[in-house]
């Protein structure tokens, strides 16, 4: 087990902001940590990272208890507000950096770094010169210097364009495949769908959803339906008869159901054209993360 949360919370002046959280992650997973706007996402990533200390709970990091600092010199991470030195150059940045990781400055490590991210040439120039998506890609780089066992990145691709972030997206899969774990929290959920195998969802200090993304996506299907007009009293019937969350008619003749499962799709298709509809479409959708996260956290719950 590479990470292990149990039952992690944390008190800011009485205010519980993190509350009974727990989880675990194996080695080589990419695993995405999701919530909205002040969930405790960066709470408990720095309670992990050992630079703050949980309020009750235990956890452990590399198989060792939070904090401990041999774990630590095998820990990359990336923080969400990064600002450095601007009047460093890049290669003065790594070489600091590679001091805080108590490894001597390496021009080759910092190429290798640098040309993952896509810096290597610009070394020579000061960080107070980057743009903000090169601030970021200095950052990774600067995280990747002690060959990380385990990665954590706070919203690695805040500062980058389209283009940069799908070359951050694989750089985390190709870390992965040379046995990397990574911890990724970012609010950009495509991302984390297009890279994540397990997540975990907090809303308002707690762990609201959980599991591997493939289980939680396929556990709820919506399936679109397009028909002739459906009457009022037969509408309530469907959603008695199939126990499914149902959203009214559309004026394209649309309507939804949520649905456990595919196994009443064609009972649902039968059902209809015996009530004498004419069905144009029946199109079951698996869900999105973007759905998913919003039920789990309510639309708006924000704060
Ligand atoms: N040092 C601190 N002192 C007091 N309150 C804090 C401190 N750090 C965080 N908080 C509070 O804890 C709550 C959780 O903050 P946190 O930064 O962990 O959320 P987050 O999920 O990372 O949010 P975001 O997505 O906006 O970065 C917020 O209400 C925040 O104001």
């Amino acid at each position: 087990m590479i990470i292990e949360a149990v039952n992690l919370s944390k008190k800011y002046q009485n205010k519980l902001v993190v509350d009974s959280v727990s989880f675990s992650v194996e080695k080589g997973q990419v695993y995405g940590f999701l919530g909205p706007n002040g969930a405790g996402k960066s709470t408990c990533i720095k309670m992990l990272m050992g630079l703050v200390f949980p309020t009750s709970g235990k956890g452990q990091v590399l198989g060792k208890p939070l904090g401990d600092v041999s774990a630590r010199m095998k820990l990359g991470y990336l923080p969400e507000l990064f600002r450095y030195q601007e009047w460093m150059t890049g290669e003065d940045l790594l070489d600091f950096h590679s001091s805080l990781f108590r490894l001597k400055p390496d021009r080759q490590r910092n190429a290798g770094v640098l040309r993952r991210v896509g810096l290597l040439g610009q070394e020579k120039y000061k960080v107070g010169s980057y743009s903000k998506g090169m601030q970021q890609r200095i950052g990774l780089a600067c995280a990747l210097l002690p060959n990380p066992e385990l990665l954590f990145l706070d919203e690695p691709t805040s500062a980058l364009d389209p283009i940069g972030r799908k070359e951050v997206r694989n750089i985390i899969l190709d870390l992965q495949k040379e046995g990397t774990t990574v911890f990724l929290n970012s609010h950009l959920l495509s991302e984390v769908e297009a890279v994540s195998d397990y997540i975990t969802i907090i809303n308002k200090g707690s762990v609201v959803r959980s599991g591997a993304i493939h289980d939680l996506l396929m556990k709820q299907i919506n399936l679109k339906v397009t028909c002739s007009p459906i009457a009022e009293e037969l509408f309530s019937n469907l959603k008695q008869h199939f126990d499914a969350e149902l959203k009214p008619q559309g004026p394209d003749g649309t309507l939804y159901f949520r649905l456990t499962n595919t196994d009443s799709v064609h009972e649902i298709a039968s059902f209809l054209i015996s009530q004498g509809l004419e069905l144009y479409e029946l199109t079951p959708q698996h869900e999105t993360l973007e759905s998913l996260f919003l039920n789990a956290v309510g639309e708006g719950s924000a704060t």
